[in-house]
């Protein structure tokens, strides 16, 4: 697992657009995973900001969703889906035809589930897998004690995260309780996955997910089961971080060659 330390949000943002840039140059129509909530809107930013200024091509990207609240009827403003085409898709000129995600308006929730992780096996997979992370560790919505081989399923909401998650809805009343996020196998099975984390709220879930023991109650843990895992922080979400001083010395002596 590769820990960098940014000076703040807008620099992580940058880094991590800069990754997908690159990625983008190498295989023009790869897979991106998004991530919603308010810590990747810098990392959609700065990507708008390189379509803008001509230096990103995105006109074969893919883009797959991570997880969505189940229940809220088709064209709900805070649908994963509407957040995702409203933050990424639309600023970015991508067709919601190259937009994949589970169906949590549909009738048949477990069979929704099912069909959407063989719709990522179908498509190739994931290349890029944006993360970022709940004040309880979860990742996508794996709340704590999320079995670290779960497929795409229905999951409930942790009371906490509900609460964290009232703040796109009009009171707590109107946050679902359930949701379908791909599970933590799915997660893993991207061929690169990158966690970015801003604010101390999140200190003590980024320390036990790089630091702590691999465990499912803490969901982001299982990051260091992968290959290609890279956790982003800012210097407020690192200040728990034992090994702060040694993670930065290591990226400062990063070649120049090597991207995240
Ligand atoms: N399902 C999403 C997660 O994918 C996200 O990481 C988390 C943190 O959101 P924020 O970045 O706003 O703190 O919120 C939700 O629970």
């Amino acid at each position: 697992m590769e820990i960098v330390i940014v000076p703040d949000a807008a620099a992580g943002g940058e880094l991590i657009a800069s990754a997908i840039a690159d990625l983008l140059t190498r295989k023009p129509d790869a897979m991106l995973g998004v991530a919603t909530g308010s810590t990747p809107l810098p990392i959609y930013r700065a990507l708008e900001a390189k379509v803008k200024a001509g230096s990103l091509d995105v006109s074969r990207a893919r883009v797959c969703q991570l997880d969505e609240y189940v229940g809220l009827p088709v064209g709900h403003p805070e649908s994963y889906r509407e957040v995702l085409l409203r933050e990424v898709l639309q600023p970015l000129g991508i067709p919601g035809e190259r937009f994949i995600g589970p169906d949590g308006a549909a009738e048949d929730i477990a069979g929704a589930a099912t069909a959407y992780d063989q719709e990522l096996a179908a498509a190739g997979g994931v290349d890029l897998q944006l993360l970022g992370i709940g004040t309880d560790g979860h990742i996508g919505f794996n709340e704590p004690c999320s079995s670290l081989a779960s497929r795409t399923r229905i999951k409930t909401l942790t009371e906490q995260t509900r609460v964290d998650n009232a703040r796109f809805f009009d009171s707590l009343d109107e946050v679902p309780h359930h949701v379908l996020t791909q599970g933590i196998g799915t997660i893993l099975e991207a061929r690169h996955l990158v966690l970015l984390a801003t604010g101390e709220a999140k200190a003590e879930a980024v320390a036990q997910t790089v630091e702590g023991p691999l465990s499912a109650l803490v969901p982001a843990s299982a990051l260091q089961l992968h290959p290609h895992a890279t956790v982003v922080v800012d210097e407020a979400a690192a200040a728990r971080l034992k090994l702060a001083d040694y993670f930065r010395a290591t990226y400062a002596a990063k070649p120049s060659w090597q991207s995240i």
